[in-house]
This record gives structure tokens, C-alpha cells and sequence, in this order.
């Protein structure tokens, strides 16, 4: 199958009515409308208490490459469902809009805007599947990243999913994402070429079974290698592998840097205790234990509690393809559009449940922390416009119990959306992938702890603005006069 078009591009990468759509606007003369789409999602990943923010980067490549290349207008030809004079606006479609969006590494929750895109009806309507797309992986992957990280604290945890997960894409941006949730290195090699992480890793059962012979393997490895960590169950992990490992490193002696063991099966605990006697009665105290095989953040907690002694976790399938939630559920939607008369308004999707209301008009998100212990008190949606760093108290209401209330003072509120792409033009330099992986550490530690149990985390405020609630409730009773009408 021919798959390699030389000018292929992420531009059809967007669902078919996507362009249904842009059709009909571009036949009904709408195609110029202003528009405004925002992201967000409902409920918060893994029940985490708070979620990792990712894939800005991707976004940016995606937005600054976005053009109808010669074969995909062929292409969209031969379907039959364009017509030539769209299909000729389409060749000449460039992304003039705006982008805002939350920066990689900073930590969200569920019901504030993450992105928005402010343009025409068109670029907002052709780039929802992509952005989509992007954030529904990243951030989970992030996000899981960073539960397992603060489970295992500062111990190393290195990323192993490359052949679990599903396809190159996600093994290669799904990595980047862990990187940024926490982790220390990755198995992937492209993306340590790509983006910069460090790579690390071992060797393979493959490789005992090539010498059919521990001992043999072992020195081959060592002979062949300064940094030495070899892979002990094989065959047997107390009776073989760990003795065959201590041989070679005393033979070795300075010649390498005998780093440890990595056991891939078994009772980890259990194995890992003798193993780490074995290895103390040897000489070497400081080589390290690695452990692979099944992890996440559960386990790990599990093995802790046995006692088990492990220092270094190598965790592929259930990081890489969120094992325990497949999606995390963000959308995306149309919060305010241009009439007939040029008047921007609001619009909304209702719902009889709540939660799937989306809340109209353009808005910045604000996060809010004391300005004395720089702690978070919760995030503040208001229009945009609304300014809290004027005001000397802020009165935050739970938008869905708005009995639950609270005034603060002496506060910091830290604007979340910021401009990536303004009328088309790269306007946002992204930090370097080490001062992102940073910022998640430090806004983390800007976090109450009680957000940030594992376990049925406290549920982090996300108030809306006065205006943006009154907003809101206007434009469900406008809608509701409209239905009454009817
Ligand atoms: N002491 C332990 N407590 C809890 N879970 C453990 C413990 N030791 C290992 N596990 C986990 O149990 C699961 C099964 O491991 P086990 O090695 O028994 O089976 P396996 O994966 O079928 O082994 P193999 O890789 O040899 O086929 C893995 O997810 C592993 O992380
Ligand atoms: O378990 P994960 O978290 O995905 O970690 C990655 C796994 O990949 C390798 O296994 P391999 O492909 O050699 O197969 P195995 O399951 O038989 O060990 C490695 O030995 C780990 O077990
Ligand atoms: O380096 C390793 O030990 C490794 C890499 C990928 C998958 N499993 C193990």
C-alpha cells in the first residue's frame, strides 16, 4: 500500500464532517464568521486529583503546517462530496487564527478551558479532531506519569512502552508526555534523538538465550559495555542469575560500572529482598535493583508496602496505553460565534446533565494562590476582559452548589490561557523539555497535599467569574424561551 505521498500532511487528519461542515459554510458564504472553540474536559483521569497539561508541542507543528497539499485536494476529488470551488478554497487555506492554551506542564482540572481558538468558523471547525487528539493522549499519559512518580518519589523510574503501545505515534509522544509527568528516561531512542530525554535500559532475556549461558552473556556484555546492569531470571534468579551477575562484576572488577540487576518476573518482593542480601553480602551495596514487568502506580505502592527492596522501576504497557482508562473524554466546543450582523454571541451545548453543558462566551482561566504560603486556592474562569489581579478580594462560588462559597484575600491570580499562535503568527518560544518537566515539580508543590492523594483526592475548585455565571444562566434561559417557542 502506497502511503507515502511526498507532500503528505496532518491537515486530513480531522474527522469527515469537519469538512462536511466547512462546506456548507463556504456555500452559504459564512466561511469568513469569527468563532470561538474552546477545550476542556468533564472528569478528572484516573480520579487523580489533579491533571498534567501536554501536548502543546505537538500542537504547534500540527498548526504551523497546516495546509492542503496538492494529493489531498486530489484525494478529497475523488470522493465526490466537494465541490470544485471549495476544493479551491481549500488549496489556499492557511491558519490566520489565534491559539490560546494552558503551557506543557502545568497541572488542570476538569471543567476550565484548556485551549481556545479564536478565528474563523473554518480554522476552528478543521483542527478539532487533531487538538483533540493530541490532549486526549498527552495529558493522560502525563498525568499517569505523575501518579506513578509520586508514588516511587525520588527513585528512578525509566519509560519501557515502546512495543505496547498503541503504534509509533503514541510510543513517541506518549514518552515525551511521561518525561514531562515525571519520569527520568526513556527505552526510545527516536524520541531521546527527537526531544532530547535521556535514554536508558538494560538487555534482554534474548541475549542470555543467544550464549545459552548466563555466565557467558554476562562477560559478553561487560566486554562490550562500561555500564552494566544484567537481566537475572532467565533462568533462575536466586540459584543463577544473581550469582552469575556477582560473578562477572568481581571479575571485572574497575574494568566496568556494575550498576545491578534487573529481575523481570516473579514475586518481586519476595525475590528482590534475597537479591538485595545477595548482592550486600557480595560487596556491593550500592548496585541497584531494577524491577519490570506489569507495574503502575498500584503495584509499586504494593511492593512497597511487602518491603520489597527496589530501586529502580522500568514500566511500559500499563504507563503507555493508560492501562486502567482508555480516553480521557476532552471536547471541544463552539462558545461564541458571529451573527449575521457581526455581533459576536454566545452560544452553548445544553443538556439536562450538568456536567455536559458547556459554558458559553471566551474565557481565561486564573489560578489563584495566597500570596503568603503561594498555595492554590482553586482556579477562577471569567470572561476574558475580567481582570481578579484588580480586585483585593475574590469571591469564589461553586458554579454547580453555589451555596458553597468562600471571599479570598491578599491573592495571586496567574492568567493560565496564553497566546501560543496570534492571526497565524508563532507567537509562543516553548521552553526547552527539561524546564517544562521542572515547572510540573514546582507547581506541584503548590498543591495541598489533600489534591494530591492517589486515593479519593479532595475535588479542587474550579469557580466560574459573577459575569461568566450570569452569562451562563442567561443564554440556558434564552435557549429555553427558544424551545418554549416552538
Ligand atoms: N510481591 C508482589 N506483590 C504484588 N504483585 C506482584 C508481586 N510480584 C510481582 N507482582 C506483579 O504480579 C504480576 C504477575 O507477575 P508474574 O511474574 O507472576 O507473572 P507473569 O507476568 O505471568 O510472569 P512471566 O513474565 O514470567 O510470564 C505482575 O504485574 C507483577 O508486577
Ligand atoms: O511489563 P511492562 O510494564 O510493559 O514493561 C516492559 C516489558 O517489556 C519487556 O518484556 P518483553 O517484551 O521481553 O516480554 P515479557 O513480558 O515476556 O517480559 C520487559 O522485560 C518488560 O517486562
Ligand atoms: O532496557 C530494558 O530493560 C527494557 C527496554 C524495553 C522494554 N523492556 C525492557
Amino acid at each position: 500500500m502506497d502511503y507515502n505521498y511526498p507532500d503528505d500532511s496532518y491537515t486530513l487528519h480531522t474527522d469527515a464532517y469537519e469538512l462536511s461542515m466547512m462546506q456548507t459554510y463556504y456555500k452559504k458564504g459564512l466561511a469568513n464568521r469569527k468563532a470561538v472553540f474552546e477545550a476542556f474536559f468533564r472528569k478528572m483521569p484516573f480520579e487523580n486529583g489533579y491533571a498534567v497539561f501536554a501536548g502543546l508541542e505537538h500542537i504547534i507543528t500540527y498548526l504551523k503546517n497546516l495546509r492542503f497539499s496538492k494529493t489531498d485536494i486530489d484525494y478529497l476529488k475523488t470522493t465526490g462530496q466537494f465541490d470544485d470551488d471549495f476544493l479551491d478554497y481549500l488549496a489556499n487555506f492557511r491558519f490566520q487564527g489565534t491559539l490560546r492554551s494552558v503551557v506543557e506542564g502545568e497541572l488542570v482540572f476538569n471543567h476550565e478551558p484548556l485551549l481556545q481558538v479564536e478565528g474563523t468558523i473554518m480554522e476552528g471547525t478543521l483542527v478539532e479532531t487533531a487538538l483533540l487528539n493530541i490532549i486526549n493522549y498527552q495529558i493522560m499519559i502525563a498525568t499517569k506519569a505523575a501518579r506513578i512518580k509520586s508514588i516511587v518519589g525520588d527513585q528512578t523510574v525509566m519509560e519501557f512502552g515502546s512495543r505496547r503501545a498503541q503504534e509509533f505515534d503514541a510510543a513517541l509522544w506518549g514518552t515525551r508526555a511521561a518525561y514531562i509527568g515525571g519520569f527520568d528516561s526513556t527505552s526510545n531512542v527516536r524520541a531521546g534523538k527527537l526531544f532530547g530525554i535521556p535514554i536508558s535500559g538494560t538487555h534482554a532475556h534474548a541475549l542470555v538465550q543467544t550464549y545459552r549461558d548466563e555466565y557467558e552473556a554476562f562477560k559478553a556484555y561487560a566486554e562490550t559495555h562500561h555500564d552494566c546492569t544484567f537481566l537475572v531470571d532467565t533462568f533462575d534468579t536466586l540459584r543463577s542469575g544473581v550469582p552469575n551477575a556477582i560473578r562477572v562484576a568481581k571479575e571485572f572488577g574497575d574494568r566496568i560500572n556494575f550498576q545491578g540487576v534487573r529481575i523481570d518476573s516473579g514475586d518481586m518482593a519476595y525475590l528482590s529482598k534475597k537479591v538485595r542480601k545477595m548482592l550486600d553480602e557480595a560487596g556491593f551495596k550500592d548496585a541497584k535493583i531494577v524491577c519490570s514487568n506489569g507495574l503502575d502506580e498500584k503495584t509499586i505502592q504494593n511492593l512497597q508496602m511487602q518491603g520489597a527492596k527496589i530501586d529502580v522501576w522500568g514500566i511500559g504497557t500499563k504507563l503507555i496505553t493508560a492501562y486502567d482508562q482508555p480516553t480521557l473524554g476532552a471536547v471541544y466546543k463552539l462558545t461564541l460565534v458571529e451573527d449575521e450582523t457581526g455581533k459576536m454571541v454566545n452560544t452553548m451545548k445544553i443538556s439536562n446533565n450538568v456536567s455536559k453543558m458547556s459554558t458559553p462566551g471566551k474565557h481565561q482561566v486564573w489560578r489563584i494562590t495566597d500570596r503568603v504560603d503561594g498555595k492554590s486556592e482553586g482556579d477562577y474562569v471569567t470572561l476574558s476582559g475580567e481582570d481578579p489581579r484588580q480586585l483585593d478580594s475574590l469571591y469564589m462560588f461553586d458554579p454547580n452548589y453555589t451555596f458553597l462559597h468562600k471571599t479570598v484575600k491578599d491573592f495571586v491570580a496567574r492568567p493560565l490561557l496564553q497566546d501560543i499562535f496570534v492571526d497565524g503568527q508563532l507567537v509562543y518560544e516553548q521552553p526547552d523539555l527539561e524546564t517544562i518537566r521542572a515547572s510540573r515539580a514546582t507547581h506541584l508543590d503548590r498543591l495541598w497535599d489533600e489534591y494530591k492523594r492517589d486515593l479519593n483526592p479532595e475535588v479542587y475548585p474550579v469557580d466560574l467569574s459573577q459575569k461568566c455565571y450570569d452569562n451562563k444562566m442567561a443564554m440556558i434561559q434564552e435557549i429555553h424561551d427558544y424551545v418554549d417557542k416552538i
